[in-house]
Parts: C-alpha cells; sequence; structure tokens
C-alpha cells in the first residue's frame, strides 16, 4: 500500500510503501499523489484539487485529532475516507498548555532576553512573575486534553472551572462561557474550529477577563479574535498569552504578537513528542491494515 506521510520525516512500516514529503514541498507533494492511496495528513491544508490529482486515493488519515485542515465535503463528495485519531496526542498538548501557562506568569520570555544580554535581577516590582497555586484557570473545553491537564492543575493547588458545549450543572466545577471568563486568572483553549467557535473570544469576551489574565491557546488560532487578542495585549487588559497556534500558519514573522515581550509562542508543536508519534503511527498502520482487509477503520470521520 503506497502511503504519502506528509512530513519531514523517514518512517517504515512493514507492508507498506511509505514517502515521507515536506509539507513545504508542494512540487514533491504533487509528484506523490497520481500513485498515492494513503495520505498521512499533519497540518498542510488539503483540498479537493490535491485529492483530484490522486485517483488511487482511499484514505486521508490525520495524525492527530483537528480535520478543519481537509476539506472533508470534497473527500465525501470522492468517496474518500477520512478518519482521524482523538486523544493521541492529548497528555502533550495538556503538559505544553501547563509549560505555555507557567512560561507566561513567570515571564520567561523576558527573563530569557534578559538573561542573553547579561542583565541581573529587575528593579523593584517591574517584573515579577505569578504562581499558579490559588489561581483560578478556566478550561474552555471539557474534553480528554482538558481533563488531564484539570488533574496537573489541581495537583498544583490552581482552583480549575471549565465549560463544555454541553451544560453540565450536576459538576460544581461547570460554567458558562461568560461566567467562566469573568472568574479566570487564566483561560486555556481546548476546543476544536468549527463554524460556531470561529473568533468565539472576540474583543467583548476577552474583555471579560479579570486585569492581568493570562491567555493560552494551544487549539487553534482563529478560536481567538487575534487583532482582538493583541488589543488587548497592548492595552495592557492582559497580562500575558502563550500561544501555540496561530489564524495563519506557519505564523507571519511581521505577526505583532511576536513583537509582545509578554507573549510566549510556539510553532503549533504543542503535540510533538516522541510519544504521540508512537501513538500516530500504532494507529496509522492499524487503520491501513482494517482499509487493506475491508474492516471498519478507527475513528472514521467521513
Ligand atoms: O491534533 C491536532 O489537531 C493537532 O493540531 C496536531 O496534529
Amino acid at each position: 500500500m503506497r502511503v504519502l506521510l506528509h512530513y519531514d520525516m523517514d518512517h517504515a512500516e512493514p507492508g507498506l510503501d511509505i514517502s515521507g514529503c515536506s509539507e513545504q514541498d508542494d512540487a514533491r507533494f504533487h509528484a506523490l499523489l497520481p500513485d498515492t492511496e494513503v495520505i498521512w495528513h499533519v497540518l498542510r491544508p488539503l483540498t479537493g484539487d490535491d485529492m483530484d490529482r490522486a485517483p488511487k486515493l482511499k484514505l486521508i488519515q490525520k495524525l492527530g485529532t483537528g480535520v478543519n485542515t481537509i476539506d472533508l465535503d470534497a473527500a465525501a463528495e470522492r468517496g474518500i475516507a477520512v478518519a482521524n485519531m482523538p486523544g493521541r496526542n492529548a497528555q502533550a498538548v495538556a503538559e505544553t498548555s501547563l509549560l505555555l501557562m507557567l512560561a507566561a506568569l513567570r515571564k520567561l520570555v523576558a527573563f530569557d532576553a534578559r538573561t542573553r544580554r547579561g542583565e541581573g535581577w529587575p528593579a523593584g516590582r517591574s517584573l515579577v512573575g505569578g504562581e499558579l497555586r490559588g489561581r483560578t484557570v478556566g478550561l474552555l473545553g471539557g474534553g480528554e486534553i482538558a481533563g488531564l491537564l484539570r488533574g496537573m492543575l489541581e495537583a498544583i493547588g490552581a482552583r480549575v472551572l471549565y465549560t463544555s458545549r454541553r451544560p453540565r450543572p450536576d459538576d460544581p466545577a461547570w460554567r458558562e462561557l461568560d461566567d467562566l471568563l469573568r472568574a479566570s486568572d487564566v483561560l486555556s483553549v481546548h476546543i476544536p474550529l468549527t463554524g460556531e467557535t470561529h473568533h468565539l473570544l472576540n474583543a467583548e469576551r476577552l474583555a471579560l477577563l479579570p486585569p492581568g489574565a493570562v491567555v493560552v491557546n494551544t487549539a487553534r488560532g482563529a478560536v481567538i479574535d487575534e487583532s482582538a487578542l493583541v488589543a488587548a495585549l497592548a492595552a495592557g487588559h492582559l497580562g500575558g498569552a502563550g500561544l501555540d497556534v496561530f489564524e495563519r500558519e506557519p505564523v507571519d514573522p511581521a505577526n505583532p504578537l511576536l513583537a509582545l515581550e509578554n507573549v510566549v509562542v510556539m510553532p503549533h508543536v504543542a503535540w510533538l513528542t516522541g510519544e504521540t508519534w508512537d501513538r500516530y503511527f500504532e494507529v496509522a498502520a492499524e487503520n491501513c491494515r482494517r482499509l487493506a482487509s475491508g474492516r471498519d477503520l478507527l475513528h472514521r470521520v467521513v
């Protein structure tokens, strides 16, 4: 079975003929498509035009959870199956969310820069960090990543509240979105990007956060209106942000968020651990075996 691993990486699995292809190398991608039966997809948008170049394509396997970068209607129209693998990167993403919270609260970017400039301790209270213990952390989302993160945060001594699409009035930690925002010293985003969640955190909602609040996003950039986020950070209403995702990726070096010292950034790699790759390949290879033998796919979405 001919598999195109759409990532700059070599990988071998018994019975599979796997070609790695950088997401930046469209010429190689297009040259490989005519013989490709399965695409192992990471994040570069996959369009109906790409699918038309791949007449043998039977399965688009997302390595990860979010399928917003795949044209699902185009796949359905062409009879191409799409599957994802929810939860396989949840531990890595939850740990990265904690990392970004701590990095923003402890002003890591500013201290890193000071250290490299050979500067000593900052004067007075000009640059003072905050602790997670005792702070209220609001989780936007009630799925597996939010659940893992909640355990980590409670172990540190933070108070954790969350909101989810389905109300859970029996859970004392559950809040309506606006109430969650009003209570959150730190807000962390863990929901998919859909028509409903696009710019869910707009200027009005960001204004509900308490002054000095920190916003963390390891989900999808466009859940937050990025210009409203820049304005809230620049105006000093927000104390900082930790961002692994952006409205446009790869992030534009001119993006104003990158110029702010109270913002810590990563290039959509919250998922990127060796353990995650092992779990990804396990599911992806299993789905190829299922496809070959005509069995039901794991986590089929189309
Ligand atoms: O799981 C996801 O959706 C990711 O963003 C990482 O691939």
